[in-house]
């Protein structure tokens, strides 16, 4: 292919390339794209499409795969939307889990709301001969959160962790969490589609409502979630909405042939 635009950024260290709507993204290509050593690197890739007067993130992990949603994706996304083709905040941007609306404070941090969390059963996830029990979330993609003494109990997580594929039969992210004081954790995450992530802004949504269901709380407060990559503040309204803020920042534009 001729080449491209992109351009680069992250969300707590979460990194996506974004690309024109022009650009096909086979599997080949984000896998390039997303290459941190032949490519530009990430762990995912962004096709910002236009279509019926709207944005729509077309979302893609760093294996090729899809995904219902991105929440630090979305966040990076309006970011570029603004910056790069003068789109205003607050503004509505499509997914495959539907219109998502953002925000912007006034130290930059970019809001969004992610709808209401669906807490389902419990289940079990393993690593290196360990299981735990954990809790299915679905932030618009699945996950399993499970409390763990120490965040290092999750190993290397080279590998995705053991979990039941019946109840996720399209694979799941698993975020393992420790608690740090009130209404304050901190997660590590294994991305379905992108393996060990620095950030996973659905992730985040979906171990605060874990930690605030074990906590006897419920919609109405506010939860930190440290992750590797920085710090995340998810609210859970009190009309059960989940509200996920931080910090999106481009990082580099170019061009590329990959
Ligand atoms: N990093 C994202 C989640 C990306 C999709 C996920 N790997 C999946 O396959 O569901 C986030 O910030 O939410």
């Amino acid at each position: 292919m001729a080449e491209y635009s992109f351009h680069k950024g992250h969300g707590t260290e979460n990194d996506f390339v974004i690309v024109p709507a022009e650009v096909e993204l086979s599997p080949e290509r984000v896998r390039a794209l997303c290459d941190r050593r032949a490519g530009i690197g990430g762990d995912g890739v962004i096709r910002a499409v236009r279509e019926d007067g709207r944005w729509f993130m077309d979302y893609r992990n760093s294996d090729g795969s899809t995904s219902e949603m991105c929440g630090n994706g979305i966040r990076l996304f309006a970011r570029y939307l603004h910056e790069v083709e003068g789109e205003p905040f607050p503004m509505d941007v499509g997914s495959r889990d539907g219109v998502k609306t953002l925000t912007c404070d006034d130290e930059g941090l970019v809001t969004v709301d992610m709808g209401v969390p669906r807490v389902l059963d419990q289940t079990v996830v393993g690593v290196d001969g360990r299981s735990w029990p954990a809790t299915h979330v679905d932030m618009g993609n699945p996950h399993a959160v499970a409390f763990v003494d120490d965040l290092a109990d999750a190993g290397t997580l080279l590998d995705p962790p053991d979990h039941d594929a019946g109840t996720y039969p399209e694979g799941v992210n698993v975020e393992f969490v420790v608690r740090r004081g009130e209404r304050h954790v901190a997660m590590r995450v294994h991305e379905r589609g992108s393996g060990e992530t620095r950030s996973c802004g659905t992730g985040a949504c979906a171990v605060m409502v874990a930690a605030a269901v074990a906590d006897g709380l419920g919609p109405g407060t506010a939860y930190r979630v440290d992750v590797p990559g920085g710090t995340l503040t998810v609210t859970w309204t009190t009309d059960e909405r989940v509200l996920l803020t931080g910090p999106a920042v481009i990082v580099a534009r170019g061009t590329t042939s990959l």
